[in-house]
Parts: structure tokens; C-alpha cells; sequence
């Protein structure tokens, strides 16, 4: 407010900004995002209200509405904006002053072209015999097993195969163990203390990055010594496609900013997804019951061995629809921030220029309007059209909806195919709570007993 400008007659939105630096970000924890939202919707507007977070003031845009608004204006009214915990942890720190374009994070239209799903479709066995492998390796010697940690593990694997072609334990470690202090930092407020997780954040991403510089640099001379190399991983992709532009498209430290916001941006959303989602089966008889059904169609089908393929996911309709599901009771992304280009009006309200603005899946996914009987699980939702258009947005929408969205879909599916034919999971701790740090997470990490399908 102090700083704004804009004429006299301009209404901001209504809403609170909380303390100096920490705002309103103890408030939206403490809470969790869907209490504090809808809280804040009740009490001073369900359009767009005004709040503090991350150390930025911020209008939160509500409803279907609010939510085709940021999307439809991207690049016009508004544009990228990234909270300062995660640039700094993701990217060089000299370049933190910098715009979020210069800094190239993330090539838009490149991660586009190479997740598109016609790119994807090849990774679908591979998928397949990784989930088999981890299945093999730690699911079937247990009797019980916790299922958010595995899902951690089979998803960084697969992202370091996929996207590094990396498979050796130890490479492997040595990227998880920092990456792992990345995450844990990564929206947090920015206070760089040593201990805070804002710190960590940097010191983790500086190591991760070291990591990926040294493998770049490997992999470049791999390719430039064997110009026959087939590239099966996305990292050598982005170095041929730096090779073919003569440098001009990406260097080095931007293909390991790529590579890192790659990681980044998957690693946290796809694990929790896939517990959540196994959670819901171990919790619903009846889901399960068709969810398997499905799959063991889709098995006997196969001969011994056969992997799976892209024919096989296009079978999996009911089973999407109960990742969708899961997707909209619990969504890993909470929803991403733009940052005004220039005054605009909104809803009879100004949003002055620089102002942070933020969509988040909390103003439509649990809103009876939209989903009658919000809290019950009910894959029949996405059934025929499915939900109104803006309201169910885990993936955001627009141009800059999330582009792993396809890899995300694959990724679940085939590790969902793999437990369901195997294994009828019990939980042990049937009311687990579910507590929020950077993604809903459950405590004690979604404990079940693993019962054996009968051959
Ligand atoms: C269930 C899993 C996932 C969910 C729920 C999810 C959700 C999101 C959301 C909400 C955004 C922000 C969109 C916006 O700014 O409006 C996003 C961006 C992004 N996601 Fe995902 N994501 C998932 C998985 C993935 C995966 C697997 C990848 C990569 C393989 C990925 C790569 C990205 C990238 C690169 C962006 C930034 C796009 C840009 O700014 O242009 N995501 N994702």
C-alpha cells in the first residue's frame, strides 16, 4: 500500500497484510492453505482478497472466475513471478536481481516440446520395468511397508533416469540427499539464518548444482565424442538442441537451471500424488475393487514379461479418474504466483503494478457449488464433461499450465497398475493426519500391511 501510486479513487482489495517480512505466512501454515483461504474469502471477499506472503503483498484471485482471469491474462496483465526462496535456491545466486526470463529457469516452450505426449510414449516401458524393479526390490520382501517414502524413491529414481539417464545408487545419492534440503526450503520465508530452511534451500542448490554441472559437462563430451549416441534422456536432448542453435538457445548453467526446476517441479507433486492416491485405495474397498479390476484386465492381457505400453494407459480410464480424484481432495501444488505488469481492475477492485498475485486450486476444488458433496471421494465426477471449466486446476490452466502434467499421468498409472495386480493394501493407522509443508503430507508417511493377490 505504501508504495502505491495509483489515483485516488482505486479501491484495493480487502484483506490484511499481518507483520513486517514474516506477513501472513505463519497464518497460512498454521492454518493450512484451504483454512486460511476459505477463511479469508468468508471474511472479506470471495473474488479477490489482499494478504502477505512469502515477504510480498499479494491479491489472491478467487472462484472460476478468478482463475480464468490470471490464466487468460499471462504475458498481458501479468507475468512469471517466482518467491525469492525458490530463485535463489533454483538458480545462481548473482542472477537472483535479475527478471525471471533472464534467469531462464525454465524454457517454457522447450519443456513443453520435450514433455508433449507423443515424446512421453516411449518412456512408458521403461516406467514399467523401474516400477517392477522397485517393487521387487522393496515392496514384496515386506509385510508392511510406508508408502510415501517408496514413492519418494521411485519417483527420483525414475526423474534421474529419464531425465539424466543416470542409474548408479551412488550418483543417484549424491544428488538426493542436498536435493532433499531444496524442497525443504523452498517456499519458506526468506530469512537467511544458518538453520532456516531458507538456508539450507541455497546451500542444497548450490550442491545440486555443482552435482549437475559436473554431469552436463560429462554427458557433452560423451555426445561430442560419439555423434551416433541415441539420446533416451531429456538432459542430452537439451545439449543436442544447444548443439544444433550453435549455444544460442541454452548454456550449461541454463540446462542445469532447467534441469534442476525439472527436478523440482516433479519430485514433490508426483510422490505425494501417488501416495495420496494409494492411500485413498488402501482406505476405499470399493475404489480399489474397480480400480483392480481394471488393471487385471489390462495384465491378463499381456504375455509373460510384457511391458506396458501406450494402449494399455489409454485403457486405464477408470483409474485416472481416481487419480483425478485424489488430484482435487488433495492436490500437491497449492496453485502459483504472477506479478502485475501494470494497474488493472479487477472485480471492482485496483491491483497496482507489482503487486504478487496468486491462483490457488483452494477457492474451487472443495466448493460445493462446484463439486456437490465436496468430501466425498467420487471419481464419477470426471465422468462424461466432466467439472465446469476453472474449477478443477491442479495443473493450473492457460498457457502456462504445468507441462509435466502428461509425464505425471504416465508416472502414477504404471506404478498404480504395479501395486494394484499385486498387492491389496490395509492401513495401519486408518485416520492418519494429514499435515501441510510445501504439499499436503501425511505423518506418518501412509503406513499399510501389503496382502498378496491369491494366484
Ligand atoms: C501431479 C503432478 C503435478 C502437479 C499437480 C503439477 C502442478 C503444477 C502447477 C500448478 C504448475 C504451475 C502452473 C502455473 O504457473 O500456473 C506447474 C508448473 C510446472 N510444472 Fe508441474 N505439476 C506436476 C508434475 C510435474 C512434472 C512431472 C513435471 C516435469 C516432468 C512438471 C514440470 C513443471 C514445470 C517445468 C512447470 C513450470 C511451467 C512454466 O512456468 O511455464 N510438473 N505444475
Amino acid at each position: 500500500k505504501k508504495h502505491y501510486t495509483g489515483s485516488g479513487s482505486s479501491k484495493l482489495p480487502p484483506g490484511t497484510t499481518g507483520w513486517p517480512l514474516v506477513g501472513e505466512s505463519m497464518k497460512f501454515v498454521m492454518l493450512g492453505p484451504e483454512k486460511y483461504i476459505s477463511g479469508r474469502m468468508k471474511d472479506c471477499s470471495p473474488d479477490v482478497f489482499r494478504t502477505s506472503l512469502l515477504g510480498e503483498t499479494m491479491a489472491v484471485f478467487c472462484g472460476p472466475a478468478g482463475n480464468k482471469f490470471l490464466f487468460s491474462n499471462d504475458n498481458k496483465l501479468v507475468t512469471s513471478w517466482l518467491p525469492l526462496s525458490i530463485k535463489k535456491a533454483l538458480v545462481f545466486p548473482d542472477f537472483v536481481d535479475n527478471s525471471v526470463k533472464d534467469i531462464a529457469a525454465l524454457k517454457h516452450n522447450f519443456m513443453h516440446e520435450i514433455l508433449k505426449p507423443e515424446a512421453l510414449r516411449h518412456y512408458i516401458p521403461i516406467m514399467d520395468s523401474m516400477a517392477r524393479q522397485h517393487i521387487e526390490a522393496d515392496w514384496s520382501p515386506r509385510k508392511e511397508i510406508k508408502v510415501l517414502p517408496l514413492s519418494k524413491k521411485y519417483t527420483f529414481d525414475l526423474a534421474c533416469r529419464l531425465f539424466l539417464n543416470i542409474e548408479d545408487l551412488e550418483d543417484i545419492k549424491r544428488l538426493s540427499d542436498p536435493f532433499s534440503r531444496v524442497i525443504s526450503g523452498l517456499f519458506s520465508v526468506p530469512i537467511d539464518f544458518p538453520g532456516t530452511a531458507y538456508s539450507g534451500a541455497i546451500k542444497g542448490g548450490k550442491m545440486v548444482r555443482d552435482e549437475l554441472l559436473s554431469i552436463i559437462r560429462r554427458r557433452a563430451k560423451q555426445l561430442s565424442e560419439n555423434k551416433d549416441m541415441v539420446a533416451t534422456d531429456l538432459l542430452s536432448r537439451m545439449l543436442l538442441a544447444m548443439d544444433q542453435e550453435n549455444d544460442k538457445l541454452m548454456n550449461e548453467m541454463e540446462i542445469s537451471n532447467n534441469v534442476i526446476g525439472l527436478l523440482v517441479a516433479s519430485y514433490d507433486t508426483t510422490s505425494i500424488s501417488l501416495t495420496m492416491v494409494l492411500n485413498f485405495l488402501a482406505q476405499l474397498p470399493h475404489i480399489y475393487q474397480e480400480v483392480m479390476e481394471e488393471q487385471m484386465e489390462i495384465a491378463k492381457a499381456k504375455g509373460p514379461g510384457e511391458l506396458l505400453n501406450w494402449e494399455d494407459i489409454e485403457k486405464m480410464k477408470y483409474s485416472w479418474n481416481v487419480v483425478r480424484e485424489a488430484l482435487r481432495l488433495t492436490p500437491p501444488a497449492q496453485g502459483s504466483f504472477r506479478e502485475a505488469k501494470t494497474d488493472f481492475t479487477y472485480a471492482g477492485f485496483t491491483i497496482p503494478k507489482g503487486w504478487k498475485t496468486f491462483w490457488t486450486v483452494h477457492t474451487t476444488h472443495k466448493n460445493p457449488q462446484y463439486f456437490p458433496e465436496p468430501e466425498k471421494f467420487d471419481p464419477s465426477r470426471f465422468e462424461g464433461s466432466g467439472p465446469a471449466p476453472y474449477t478443477f486446476v491442479p495443473f493450473g490452466g492457460g498457457p502456462r499450465m504445468c507441462p509435466g502434467k502428461e509425464y505425471a499421468r504416465l508416472e502414477i498409472l504404471v506404478f498404480l497398475h504395479n501395486v494394484v495386480t499385486k498387492f491389496k493394501m490395509e492401513k495401519t493407522i486408518p485416520n492418519e493426519k494429514i499435515v501441510f509443508h510445501s504439499s499436503p503430507t501425511p505423518v506418518h508417511g501412509v503406513p499399510v500391511r501389503l496382502h498378496l493377490h491369491e494366484k
